[in-house]
């Protein structure tokens, strides 16, 4: 089983218009496949594999489809391509049709999460959520004090709660994504559990520009897991540096032969990126030598990992 998601919206080095608000940014198929190869390297494997393929949209659509309402929407268009629409409240038209070179498709590929029947999924609100309005500002934008509030506000009061959200910033802000104003987890498993890292369609839509304002949380909790400090350190070295593994990661997929899945831009902004959440982190520990308040910027949970990294038997 599978989620499709087609583009043909944006080249793959082009940058997303600057006078476009992100609610308004395009999902891209190629951003899903990079986030997820992005959040394996990281450590996280938060997100549902995706990959990338070339759909023949008549063989492998059209001509097998038993959705007659979805057959509907196919067409040519002036130039002989064959597109469709689908079907949706918004943005299902033929001004915003997908398509083919001639019929040849680019999408990504998620595997499907178990049917919500059999695994229920919980969806939060993130708290550093961002105003989805041209004019308003959120709380946590006025607020320097916004994460003492949310630390002591469950679930990010206990467990890991807090530092796996941080893991998820240090994930939106390398690939640039403002769009994560939710985030789900299983059910079954209440607050004890890893945060599922979904809808990532939006993210590497700018590499010329960075948006410090992802790392809000990062900047105003000064929290982190000692694991993914190390992993960020490990990447910043010669030999495993941020944007050569990923490009080698990427060239794995189906959809490299048609066209690198990240322009080089993308790659480099990781690397510059990655520095950045490595700063951030470094002022964090002077600041709180200064403070000496008793916390830490370390959440420690390196002493777990070695027991599952032990060699068994
Ligand atoms: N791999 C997957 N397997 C099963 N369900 C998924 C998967 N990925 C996403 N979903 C579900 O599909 C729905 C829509 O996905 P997604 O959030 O990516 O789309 P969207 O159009 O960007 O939505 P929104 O406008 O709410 O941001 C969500 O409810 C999500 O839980
Ligand atoms: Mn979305």
């Amino acid at each position: 089983m599978c989620i499709f998601i087609f583009t043909d919206r944006q080249e793959r080095d082009e940058e997303t218009n600057y006078n476009l608000y992100y609610f308004s940014d395009f999902e891209r198929h190629n951003a899903e496949i990079a986030a997820f190869h992005l959040d394996r390297i990281l450590g996280y494997r938060r997100i549902p594999p995706v990959a990338g393929r070339l759909v023949d949209v008549v063989k492998e659509i059209k001509d097998v489809t038993t959705d007659r309402k979805l057959a509907r929407t196919f067409f040519a268009s002036p130039v002989g391509n064959e597109c469709f629409y689908g079907q949706c409240s918004y943005y299902c038209s033929t001004e915003h049709a997908v398509c083919g070179r001639p019929r040849d498709l680019e999408g990504s590929l998620a595997v499907m999460l178990p049917d919500l029947s059999l695994a229920r999924r919980k969806t939060w609100r993130s708290p550093w959520r961002r105003s989805y309005s041209r004019s308003k500002l959120a709380k946590w934008e006025t607020e320097p004090e916004y994460c003492s509030t949310v630390k002591k506000t469950p679930p990010y009061d206990k467990g890991t709660r807090l530092v796996d959200f941080i893991d998820m910033v240090i994930l939106d802000f390398l690939m640039s994504n403002m769009d994560r104003h939710h985030y789900e987890t299983f059910e079954k498993f209440v607050n004890n559990t890893f945060l599922l890292h979904l809808d990532n369609g939006r993210a590497f839509g700018r590499h010329s520009k960075d948006e410090p304002s992802i790392l809000t949380p990062l900047k105003q909790c000064c929290r982190i897991r000692r694991s993914t400090w190390l992993r960020l350190r490990l990447l910043t070295l010669p030999q495993y540096r941020l944007s050569d593994v990923m490009r080698a990661s990427l060239s794995r997929d189906p959809l490299h032969k048609v066209a690198p899945l990240l322009a080089e831009p993308h790659l480099t902004a990781l690397d510059r990126r990655l520095k950045t959440v490595l700063g951030t982190v470094s002022r964090c520990q002077k600041e709180q030598k200064r403070n000496d308040n008793g916390e830490d910027v370390f959440y420690e949970d390196t002493a777990s990992l070695k027991d599952v990294a032990a060699p068994s038997g």
